[in-house]
């Protein structure tokens, strides 16, 4: 079997122990290695020319990516998986053990136990390449560091910043980790492995302890300051968990345990731990995604079709959405954008955002001045269509008009290439509407982007019954190159993120009309692992903007969509939610709290205070939502229930470690499901009626996912 690792000894005495797992593109950690690792540690140990050993990865721009989460994937019992982590604990300790200095030389992406294994080393020094970044982001797949990284991080850089990065999952950049003592250097990566030569040459040295505030020293010197540290992170995690979480606060006792009763005795919490976390069902759904979305990242959307280069792009439409789609198109994906806007306005608002995003990573020190400008450089912009014949793609962030799109379509045709692609960023107009006006209907195509724009992961890809797969598979790669994740649905109103958003929405209206207070109905949905309530979202999203969706919805997918009419009152009171300083919340205010406008009550007529068990208040929402999900998948507008369940984590922070609506809905059992909604449907209206392909599966006993 070919190997793993290779080692070879330079005349000075250094050995370079090359990990370049047989053909995969990144190195992982797997427990069929252990054998081969220990007879090398064996025959380094035996042989007395060895002076030093450098430790680099024979990928290009990868160092370890971690374990080998399939590894974890096929553990069956917490045994297994105890005794994973504890082969770790042995091979790395061997490591650190080798009476000679070991260096690790890291180029490329350092991430779990690739990190762990570093630790492990004597030293360590990275590449300043751009895909160098090291962190333990186990947490993000309901893990924690299990090869010795709750021990030795805390160690080297500190309690306070070891609980940062783990309780996180944050990666650090080169500089950043120099900072924080996580490396000993940062230098070009055409010198990383003369650098890790010499530091290996120059004899074993204690890792560069980063000097702490007196503060830091005597919390952290002391079992009393310690002890405030880790309640203080306790109290943060069960704020932002909600308790859905159990990673975080197994990682708080692992490193608790350690710093109190001994690296051994925090070794062997560790794998406890780990054990009990690779077995839960939080992190089986975490993994799930993971898998997910490593396998979106190499598909087409459209089969074999090849996707076309795009060179250059533009955007109609400076505003919120226009600015954020054109910012992400240049610093992102670095390809050319212009924006067009009818007034200066529009434009410079679009110039900002791509300026803001820039001059953030200018302030944190990732970015030099010159590379912001650079990048500015690549947006350029307009009120006349000029300067656009090469564009490759027009995406059109305007208002929801029909007839405004076809305008802007007809231009496009006139204006562009042939070629050229016009993706509309419509939210709720049905896309093969939009394109009655062209005579490339095969160009036309939805984009559909989510507000924050930097910040929303995924994009629906909404393909007309005559748009051609060369422009689907165009479109998808386009994303993917702006960081997205996308996912190609078939058209219909609100595609499917929209369409079941609105159900929810709709659901927390009606519990509003009922007399459920704005709070109580918020913090239920929060509770139950939303990252913002149904009322917060309307009032962010733009309660304008529900109103003009939902009409839409009804006319096209009938009554269950349809809002309730009280709602009519919150504009004719001009409430348009955070966007005009006037929703359900107060805004602008001095208080870091958030305050409910008491007033919204007046201007419904309600007196709330009725509070029904918030567990039946999130039960009543989300299962709207599932219903409308197995529907979408049963007529065609998602694919499959794993892009529904990317769609709506991705797109509208469905709780991730309940793995998705369609993960979610094998969880709870479809049957459990059904006889839930026709509970409802008795108490509160047809609107619950299960969806007839949920029926059918509850009847055959089958699930989305085996
Ligand atoms: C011991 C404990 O501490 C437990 C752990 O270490 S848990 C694992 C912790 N590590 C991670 O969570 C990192 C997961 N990987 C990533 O975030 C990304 O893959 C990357 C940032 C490393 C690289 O991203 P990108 O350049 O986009 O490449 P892909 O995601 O497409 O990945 C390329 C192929 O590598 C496979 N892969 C990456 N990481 C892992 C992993 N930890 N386990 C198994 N396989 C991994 C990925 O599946 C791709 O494989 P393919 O065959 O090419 O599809």
């Amino acid at each position: 079997m070919e190997k793993t690792f290779n080692l070879s000894r330079r005349e000075d005495g250094i050995a370079i122990l090359t990990m370049d797992v047989p053909g995969e593109t990144m190195n992982t950690l797997r427990s069929e290695f252990g054998p081969e690792i220990s007879d090398v540690l064996a025959e380094i140990k035996s042989d007395s020319s060895i002076k030093g050993l450098v430790l680099i990865s024979g990928k290009k721009d990868s160092f370890v990516a971690g374990a080998d989460i399939s590894m974890l994937d096929a553990c069956d019992t917490a045994e297994d998986a105890k005794l994973l982590s504890q082969q770790g604990h042995v091979v790395f300790n061997e490591l650190e053990n080798l009476s000679i200095p070991v260096v690790a030389a890291i180029n490329g992406a350092c991430l779990g136990g690739g990190l762990e294994l570093a630790l492990a080393c004597h030293q360590r020094v990275c590449s300043l390449n751009s895909k160098t970044m090291m962190g333990l982001p186990e947490v993000q797949l309901g893990l924690l560091p299990g090869g010795g990284g709750t021990q030795r991080l805390p160690r080297l850089v500190g309690v306070t910043k070891a609980l940062d990065m783990m309780l996180t999952g944050k990666q650090l950049r080169p500089k950043q980790a120099v900072k924080l003592g996580l490396v000993d250097d940062a230098v070009p990566e055409s010198i990383l492995l003369r650098t890790a030569i010499e530091m290996a040459l120059a004899g074993k040295r204690p890792a560069k302890k980063k000097k702490q505030s007196l503060v830091n020293q005597l919390l952290e010197g002391t079992s009393a300051g310690r002890n405030i540290i880790f309640d203080q992170a306790a109290k943060q995690v069960a704020k932002k968990t909600q308790g859905n979480y159990p990673a975080p606060n197994k990682i708080i006792d692992c490193v608790r345990q350690g710093m109190t009763k001994g690296m051994l005795k925090g070794l062997e919490v560790e794998a406890s731990h780990f054990a009990e976390l690779v077995m839960s069902k939080e992190s089986a759904a975490l993994r799930s995604i993971f898998f997910a979305t490593t396998e979106m990242k190499k598909e087409s959307g459209a089969g074999d079709a090849e996707p076309r280069q795009i060179k250059k792009a533009m955007v109609l439409g400076g505003g919120l959405m226009g600015g954020g789609i054109a910012s992400v198109t240049t610093t992102k994906a670095k390809i050319p954008a212009r924006v067009k806007d009818i007034n200066q306005a529009g434009l410079s608002n679009a110039l900002a955002y791509a300026y803001k995003l820039l001059d953030k990573g200018v302030k944190r020190r990732h970015m030099t001045p010159a590379v912001r400008d650079n990048t500015m450089a690549l947006m350029t912009t307009t009120t006349e269509y000029k300067g656009i014949k090469d564009a490759d793609i027009v995406v059109e962030a305007v208002f929801e008009d029909l007839s405004l799109k076809h305008q802007m379509v007809k231009d496009v045709e006139r204006e562009c290439g042939e070629h050229t692609i016009f993706a509309s960023n419509t939210s709720s107009l049905p896309i093969s509407q939009i394109a009655e006006a062209a005579s490339r209907p095969e160009n036309v195509i939805g984009l559909h982007y989510f507000s924050p724009v930097e910040k929303m992961p995924l994009v629906e890809v909404i393909a007309h019954e005559k748009t051609s797969a060369e422009t689907i598979a165009t479109t998808v790669a386009f994303a993917k190159k702006q960081g997205k994740t996308p996912i190609v649905v078939q058209d219909g109103a609100g595609f499917y993120v929209n369409r079941i958003l609105a159900l929810y929405m709709n659901e927390a209206a009606q519990l509003l009309l009922e007399g459920q207070s704005v709070e109580h109905l918020d913090k239920a949905l929060v509770k139950f692992g939303f990252p913002v309530g149904p009322m917060t979202l309307l009032d962010e999203v733009g309660i304008d903007v529900g109103a003009k969706i939902s009409p839409i919805l009804e006319k096209e997918l009938g009554e269950r969509f349809m809002a309730p009419a009280a709602f009519d009152k919150l504009l004719a009171d001009d409430r348009k939610g955070r966007k005009n300083g006037k929703g359900f919340y107060l805004y602008g205010g001095k208080k870091k709290a958030k305050e409910v406008d008491e007033t919204v009550y007046t201007v419904l007529g309600l007196k709330p205070g009725v509070d029904t068990e918030a567990s039946e208040v999130a039960q009543r929402c989300v299962v709207q939502m599932l219903n409308e999900a197995v529907r979408c998948l049963d007529e065609g507008i998602i694919a499959s229930a794993r892009d529904g369940d990317i769609g709506a984590i991705f797109g509208i922070g469905f709780p991730p470690f309940l793995g998705g609506p369609f993960h979610y809905i094998d969880t709870l059992g479809s049957e459990n499901l059904v006889n839930i909604l026709e509970n409802y449907k008795n108490r509160y209206g047809d609107r619950f009626e299960p969806a007839e392909k949920l029926k059918q599966m509850a009847a055959d006993g089958t699930k989305f996912f085996n």
